[in-house]
């Protein structure tokens, strides 16, 4: 109950929020002219008895109904229009900036790697118009129970029994609800399906994936998956929708049944004398409106239903959004680090999987250290980054940023002081100049900053070749982008990462993996003499996943990870002294280049 009245509330509150002059105003038109066309039906009756005389009704009466009826629907159809339409498009407006606004405000990114929340974070992305439609609803709502009202209390006046007929009409807002929820379950269950086909149809058509597709002769396997899954998809719509058509023709029938009976039965009572030729007309009048009030009833709670099952959603998001939203911040992110950062009992498991992918981590990062972390393939190494850059937070334990839990400081705060390249950077299509410069965009004109980062990240070459320089496109699916090769993209996204001046953090998740190794070598030999100065006034941390050993052996301090522990942590040369993992690691690297 407590949950059904926040959904309401949210519905309602939504729309008299962003309109409420104009939702005001529209209420009252909307129940104005509902409840026109029926009184109009009973001036008829007052008419017809005026004029026949079987009851003792002044003609004027009547004629009075029908008129004021259609003075009261002549303005009202003027006016409710465009004002229902002005407070619609003022509703849906405000609905996409709110939702907006909690989705961004969901930190780190969780919600992207659980599917059962991306699901339904895709599920009300794709109705996100269904909220926009609230107003909408909520007027036809306001007006069906007024008119709703009217008919029955015109059909009570004839005969009390004649309510029979709305009761049955009823079972048509039983029957659309029901088919309404069957379409509704049936696109749930098969959401899935849906953004399972819509990653495949991306895999297949990125010219990325086009040289290994084509290898690999995947493409008609994936077209088939793909036809596939939307086959199974279609037969679980069909089959609701064909449930839904059969039940609610089988309640129309009835009803249509039941009306037939009703007419009959009250001309009998005419020519007993027990009804008024009036009554007559009326029920004959009026038969149009019962079937117009239950089909309003049904389709508003059908809609009803929609929006109410989509402020559910959006109700369950911002329950989602402020139960995951990060902790108090209670403190600001430094300036400059003097002890450095310390993982403390950290341990951390992804949403949704059991095992930790960082089990009882304790380390430190000294201030104005390179730390290099090394590990096999799925070590925990890109998840350590990723919990530094406070993508996640740990499952326990915490980081410490000069003894200040990181969980205290605004994320974005932090984020803006530090910098990061990945194995896995992005490809933005932009000219080169806002592909580099988006490491910090305030100095998208600074030329100095855009000729250093380039040089930090040995991406002057790439950038010399292009034909207009810094300001030519990337990208094939632009006229005159040109593309690039993996290491000409790594090598401006590496100059992106070095954009930012002096950052507290600078994380390098194997960025230079499309790179030879002796240009890896030399290019970190370069990073690391320039890390150093800056790291001596903001005593900068550079942590460094790479598998070369002949760049890991430049840093200060080495993390050898193994399943998420830390088995080992030195300087290169008491690792090699050590003579444990690590050591064994870099003798078969070694020996390999021998
Ligand atoms: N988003 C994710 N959701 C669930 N599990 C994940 C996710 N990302 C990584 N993992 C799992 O976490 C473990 C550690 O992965 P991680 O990427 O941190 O390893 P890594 O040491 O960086 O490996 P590599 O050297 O191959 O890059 C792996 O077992 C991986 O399957």
């Amino acid at each position: 109950m407590g949950r059904a009245w926040r959904i309401l509330r949210l519905w309602l509150g939504t729309a008299f929020r962003a309109a409420p002059l104009l939702m005001g105003v529209s209420c009252l038109l909307v129940a104005v002219q509902s409840v026109t066309s029926p009184m109009q039906t009973y001036g008829v009756k007052l008419l017809v008895d005026g004029l026949t005389g079987t009851v003792k009704t002044p003609i004027t009466w009547g004629i009075g109904v029908i008129v004021l009826g259609f003075a009261v629907s002549f303005v009202s159809m003027v006016l409710a229009d465009p004002l229902r339409d002005t407070a619609q498009e003022r509703v849906a407006r405000q609905v996409h900036a709110d939702l907006l606004k909690v989705t961004a405000g969901i930190p780190g990114i969780m919600h992207h790697e659980r599917a059962d929340v991306s699901d339904r974070l895709e599920l009300i992305r794709e109705n996100s118009w269904r909220l926009g439609i609230g107003a909408e609803v909520l007027l036809y709502a306001v007006g069906s129970v007024a008119n709703t009202a009217t008919v029955l209390a015109l059909l009570t006046s004839i005969h009390p029994v004649l309510l029979v007929l709305p009761i049955l009409g009823a079972a048509r807002i039983w029957s659309a609800y029901m088919s309404g929820r069957a379409d509704q379950t049936a696109w749930e269950k098969t959401m899935h399906q849906e953004r399972l086909t819509d990653r495949l149809a991306e895999i297949a058509k990125d010219p990325r994936n086009a040289l290994e597709l084509r290898v690999f002769g995947i493409t008609r396997n994936l077209v088939a998956r793909m036809i596939k899954l939307q086959d199974d998809r279609y037969r679980v719509l069909f089959r609701a929708t064909r449930w839904g058509v059969l039940v609610d023709g089988g309640v129309r029938l009835g009803f249509g049944a039941a009306y037939i009976a009703a007419v009959i039965w009250v001309v009998w009572r005419a020519r007993q004398g027990q009804a008024s030729a009036g009554d007559v007309v009326l029920l004959l009048l009026i038969a149009p409106q019962i079937d117009q009030m239950t089909g309003g009833i049904a389709q508003n709670v059908y809609w009803v239903g929609e929006v109410v099952r989509s402020f559910a959603r959006y109700e369950w998001l911002r329950e989602y959004a402020s139960e995951h939203a990060w902790a108090e911040v209670s403190s600001s992110a430094p300036v400059r680090l003097s002890s450095g950062i310390e993982l403390r009992d950290v341990s951390f498991a992804y949403p949704g999987s059991d095992g930790s992918v960082l089990s009882d981590v304790n380390l430190t990062l000294p201030a104005g250290s390179t730390v290099a972390l090394v590990g096999e393939n799925g070590a925990g190494k890109t998840t350590l980054v990723k919990v530094l850059a406070r993508l996640y937070d740990p499952s326990a334990g915490a980081v410490l940023v000069d003894g200040v839990d990181l969980r205290t400081m605004p994320a974005e705060e932090w984020r803006l002081r530090m910098s990061a390249g990945f194995q896995d950077f992005v490809k933005f299509e932009f000219t080169a100049r806002e592909t580099v410069a988006i490491g910090d965009l305030s100095r998208l004109s600074d030329e100095a900053a855009l000729a250093s980062a380039l040089r930090r990240g040995d991406a002057e070459s790439v950038v010399s070749r292009l034909p207009r320089g810094l300001d030519t496109q990337l990208g094939k699916r632009f006229s005159d982008g040109v593309e690039l090769s993996g290491g000409q993209w790594q090598r401006l996204a590496l100059a992106r990462a070095f954009m930012r001046e002096r950052p507290l953090l600078m994380l390098l998740d194997e960025p230079t993996a499309a790179l030879d190794p002796e240009a890896e070598h030399a290019l970190f030999e370069q990073f690391a003499a320039s890390s150093r100065d800056a790291a001596r006034s903001t005593g900068g941390v550079t942590v460094l996943v790479s598998h070369r050993f002949s760049t890991v052996r430049m840093a200060d301090l080495i993390v050898v990870l193994d399943k998420g522990r830390v088995i080992e942590v030195g300087s290169h040369s008491e690792l090699v002294a050590m003579g444990g993992h690590y050591a064994e690691l870099f003798e078969l690297q070694a020996r390999a280049y021998r």
